[in-house]
């Protein structure tokens, strides 16, 4: 388990104060995938740092496994960064070492058992789908199979917590998906707790399991990941949140007199059908579908739905009030601008 306990970090460079973490405190479970996620220059990066002491705070407490390790140096605190592997955007690999070596150079660095090094280099090359490319340089890599063999250095000596600051950021897609993967693998067969720092909402929805958003060195919200992505506080988290949960819908939709244009978010995976035919029947108003769409979080469903309702005003009123008893958020629509923006 990590704690971090009002933690502090202040940079002071030419004169200039830079407070770039503010009272920041989270508790990260065992085994859990923890994301943190926010603009950049929020302090995610320094926040992460802190937790093996390569950033040490101004103040507060930092807790790893049950020890305050806040003020540990020296052999201490050697001790308990190889309990803490580390994964970073542009891979940090060694380009003059193949990538049997780049993985055990992280054994050798530990002592590990000399004629155990071969057998632990091809476990670990297995785990992340690489065992074609020991005798491979990185430079003849791809950036995905680049994060993998940094993945795989990273866990050779059986941290209990991997960090990982943007490790999918100078990824395309495809890439992105196979790290998540073998992240979530890794999480599923071995109890490693994983701390992730993201811009990427998409790969928040994929990968983890709760989530903290920082905005200018605070931490203004923490929450489940399907909590985050359908009930967002912080109007931050809503623009993040927003971006990935986007509907796209003709530009410039203007409403004319006895319509309504409603959003409805609803978390069962056909919830919406039924529920469509049943106003259609009920109620004497004319249903037009104008965008529907199912994200998955988590592995659960959340469905939204863009409508239009056209028909008398009270009649409307009536129909609303039905759909808002059945779905889980009902968000009454007044125009889709430009980029299809759209205006509560
Ligand atoms: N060593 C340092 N010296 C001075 N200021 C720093 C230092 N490291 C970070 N900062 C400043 O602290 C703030 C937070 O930086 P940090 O890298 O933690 O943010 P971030 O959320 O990770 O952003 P990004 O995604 O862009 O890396 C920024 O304003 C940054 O300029």
């Amino acid at each position: 388990m990590i704690v971090l306990d009002k933690v502090n970090v202040i940079f002071k460079q030419k004169g200039r104060i830079m407070h770039a973490v503010k009272e920041a405190s989270i508790t990260v479970g065992k085994g859990e995938i923890f994301g943190i996620v926010g603009p950049s220059g929020a302090g995610k990066s320094t926040l992460v740092r802190v937790i093996n002491l390569l950033q040490p705070p101004a103040s507060g407490q930092v807790i790893v496994g049950g020890q305050d390790i806040t003020r540990f140096k020296g052999a201490a605190l050697r001790n308990v960064r190889l309990k803490i592997g580390m994964i970073f955007q542009h891979f940090n690999l060694i380009s003059g070492a193949t990538v049997y070596n780049n993985i055990a150079f992280a054994l050798k660095a530990n002592n590990y058992p000399k004629e155990k090094i071969r057998a632990r280099v091809l476990e670990l090359l297995e785990q992340v789908n690489l065992s074609d490319k020991a005798q491979v340089y990185p430079a003849n890599l791809s950036g995905g199979q680049k994060q993998r063999v940094a993945i795989a250095r990273a866990l050779a000596n059986d941290p209990e917590i991997l960090l990982c600051d943007e490790a999918t950021s100078a990824l395309d897609l495809e890439n992105t998906e196979e790290i998540i993967r073998i992240l979530r693998r890794i999480n599923r067969d071995n109890p490693i707790t994983i701390v992730f720092i993201t811009h990427e909402m998409d790969v928040a929805r994929k990968l983890f399991d709760r989530i903290a958003v920082m905005a200018e060195g605070e931490i203004v919200e923490v929450g489940d990941t399907y909590q985050i992505f359908t009930e967002p506080q912080h109007p931050l988290t809503q623009s993040l949140v927003s971006r990935v949960l986007n509907i796209e819908v003709p530009e410039h939709l203007e409403l004319r007199d006895q319509e309504e244009m409603l959003k409805i978010t609803y978390t069962g995976e056909r919830a919406y059908e039924p529920l469509i035919s049943k106003v259609s029947k009920e109620f004497d108003v004319l249903v037009d579908i104008l965008h529907g769409k199912i994200e998955y979080i988590q592995g659960k469903p959340l469905g939204i739905l863009l409508i239009k309702l056209s028909g008398d005003a009270a009649e409307i009123a009536r129909a609303r009030d039905y759909i808002s008893g059945q779905v889980f958020k009902i968000e009454r629509i007044s125009a889709v601008k430009e980029g299809g923006e759209l205006n509560g």
